[in-house]
């Protein structure tokens, strides 16, 4: 079965998220809208709750997104000494999320702490997935050679740090649907590919450089996509919802459409 979309909750704060996830939970929306299937086969709704709202709204904005019944990327990308990682990645755990990212860049010592500090906070429950975001995608070939000092391709780069993050003990990588091809080639199909960069033709693109559309995203091999502006700045956000769903291929791996 396909992974759902994860829609990026990017809003300043919970008053913005109430409304925006109003129409989904009425419409008991679930990723096979408008399909009837066997209510064992309905998964969650997924989001991503980043920094701006977390560092507004704290875990209390979690518990109430549990409740709610959504699953939960939260989005912290944490970066920082391998001791101060699993700390905080322990109090993280804590909070019953699904997902949580590092940046790989911090290197193998951190990443494995920070699974040691998932592991300890999560007893008897099954750890949060943990990816590493490789290079962002809002970086382009020329700022990773001209600015971060990197001459290799984006591709190699970005497979060298998902095979760091894989020998390191995390699920996968965040990166662009571009390098996804190459990344599988060097770590595996299994290991997991998280791309945000998703837009729909003739959508604005904004601070991303390496975007494609979810159709493109799905061909390129990627496992779950991550969309923000092109659905919670749409006019009718549960409708582009569904359009994205639809893009991305659910509807066709689990009903005859
Ligand atoms: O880790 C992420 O989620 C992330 C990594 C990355 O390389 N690029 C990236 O855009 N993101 C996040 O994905 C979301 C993309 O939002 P939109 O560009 O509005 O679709 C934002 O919340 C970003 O913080």
């Amino acid at each position: 079965m396909r992974n759902p979309v994860i829609i990026a909750l990017d809003f300043p704060g919970k008053k913005e998220v109430e409304a925006f996830i109003d129409p989904f939970v009425k419409q008991k929306v679930d990723p096979f809208v408008k399909q009837k299937v066997d209510p064992e086969e309905q998964q969650q709704i997924w989001v991503k709750v980043g920094m701006e709202l977390y560092y507004q709204e704290g875990p209390q904005l979690i518990s109430f997104l549990k409740e709610k019944g959504f699953r939960i990327f939260l989005d912290l990308k944490l970066h920082d000494i391998p001791t101060t990682v699993q700390k905080a990645m322990n109090r993280i755990a804590v909070l019953g999320v699904d997902m949580v990212n590092v940046h790989a860049a911090g290197g193998t010592e951190m990443m494995k702490r920070a699974i040691e500090g998932l592991n300890s906070g999560s007893p008897g429950a099954r750890r949060p997935l943990c990816i590493a975001v490789t290079q962002l995608t809002s970086t382009s070939q020329e700022m990773l050679q001209s600015e971060l000092l990197i001459k290799e391709s984006m591709e190699s780069t970005v497979s060298h740090y998902a095979n760091l993050a894989k020998e390191s003990g995390l699920d996968g990588v965040v990166c662009s649907p571009l390098e996804v091809p190459h990344m599988k080639a060097v770590c595996g199909e299994d290991f997991l590919a998280v791309t945000p960069g998703i837009r729909l033709s003739g959508d604005n693109k904004n601070d991303q450089i390496r975007t494609a559309d979810p159709a493109g995203a799905k061909k390129l091999g990627s496992d779950f996509i991550v969309v923000g502006r092109s659905i919670t700045g749409s006019v009718d956000p549960l409708e582009t919802y569904m359009t994205i769903q639809k893009e991305w291929g659910i509807f066709h791996e689990t009903t005859n459409c």
